[in-house]
């Protein structure tokens, strides 16, 4: 569906994109996921058109980005692009003309777009009056009112509370079973694990790594990740490294990688002598993960 191959971008003399290639099938949740400035959004604007890049080929369907694709394209930005004193209704049907839809296709598209994101009993409510959750589904229902095949989401869910990003999640697999292909940017960890099929983590204008969350948990050599609270962390550190445990910090959090699952008395044993104050067990997750990409150097 989306093809991005050997891409380049440079904003003046700085290269911000380099040699990047991105391929998403038809019907996947594509996550790109990579620090601030990154590049993620000069790939969205190249992909949309808005921005020339210097060099690389994007394709859309197996068609080269023009003004022409720009309608298979559907786009939630980070911020949302809506008239606040407008109802739910007059925005979409603003932005519906924008691409061209006749007054039936108009009137035929806002309801299926404000029935899509659960809003039909607000459509008459200026945007205002409306919740953050309720704006930011809004803001989805925007970029598919003209019904494209490829929907960008930029950072779908930053900054709402957890059942307005259940709301979300869910409205975003109601898409894929429509077949609709997503390319999803976030910040969030778990909204990524939860909802991509494929993921690809980009760093100065570069994927490092992509492929499935199964694909990627090899980067991370562990079975287990343990994450111990102790007043002697050196002392924890030494005997981790005597025994052969890569350990890690998480923030504040000093974690071991376990090659193997091991029963807890075991795991304890390894540390006899130190005081541990606490221990957690944790799967390898896509933080982990991304942590070991993006810190590489
Ligand atoms: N118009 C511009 N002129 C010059 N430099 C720019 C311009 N837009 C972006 N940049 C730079 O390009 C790099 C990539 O920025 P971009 O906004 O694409 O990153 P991002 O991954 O989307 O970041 P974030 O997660 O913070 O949204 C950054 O170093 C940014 O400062």
């Amino acid at each position: 569906m989306l093809k991005i191959e050997n891409l380049t971008k440079s904003y003046r003399k700085r290269l911000v994109i380099q040699d990047l290639t991105i391929k998403v099938a038809p019907g996947e949740i594509y996550g790109l996921l990579g620090p601030n400035g990154a590049g993620k959004t000069t790939t969205i604007n190249i992909i949309c058109n808005l921005l020339q890049p210097d060099s690389g080929r994007i394709a859309i369907n197996n068609q080269p980005i023009s003004e022409a694709t720009k309608k298979l394209i559907g786009v939630a930005p980070q911020e949302n692009l809506l008239y606040k004193t407008l109802s739910c209704e007059e925005n979409l049907n603003f932005y519906a003309q924008i691409y061209g839809l006749n007054k039936q296709q108009r009137q035929k598209q806002v309801q299926e777009c404000l029935k899509a994101v659960n809003l039909l009993d607000r459509a008459k409510s200026p945007v205002e009056t409306l919740s953050g959750g309720m704006q930011r589904r809004l803001n989805i229902a925007v970029a598919l009112v003209h019904q494209p095949k490829l929907v960008i989401l930029d950072e779908p869910t930053t900054g709402l509370d957890i059942e307005s990003r259940y709301e979300i999640w869910e409205l975003i697999r109601s898409l894929k079973d429509r077949g609709i292909t997503i390319l999803l940017t976030t910040h969030l960890l778990d909204e990524a694990e939860r909802l991509c099929q494929r993921i690809g983590i980009i760093k100065q204008g570069h994927i490092v790594a992509e492929g499935t969350l199964e694909e990627l948990r090899k980067r991370v050599k562990a079975e287990e990740i343990v994450v111990l609270q102790t007043s002697e962390e050196e002392n924890a550190i030494a005997r981790g490294k005597k025994l052969g445990f890569t350990h890690r910090l998480y923030g504040n959090d000093l974690a071991f990688w376990l090659p193997e699952r091991l029963d807890l008395k075991e795991i304890l044993s390894f540390f006899e002598g130190i005081p541990i104050e606490s221990i957690t067990r944790h799967p390898v997750r896509l933080e982990h993960i991304y942590v070991e990409v993006i810190s590489k150097r």
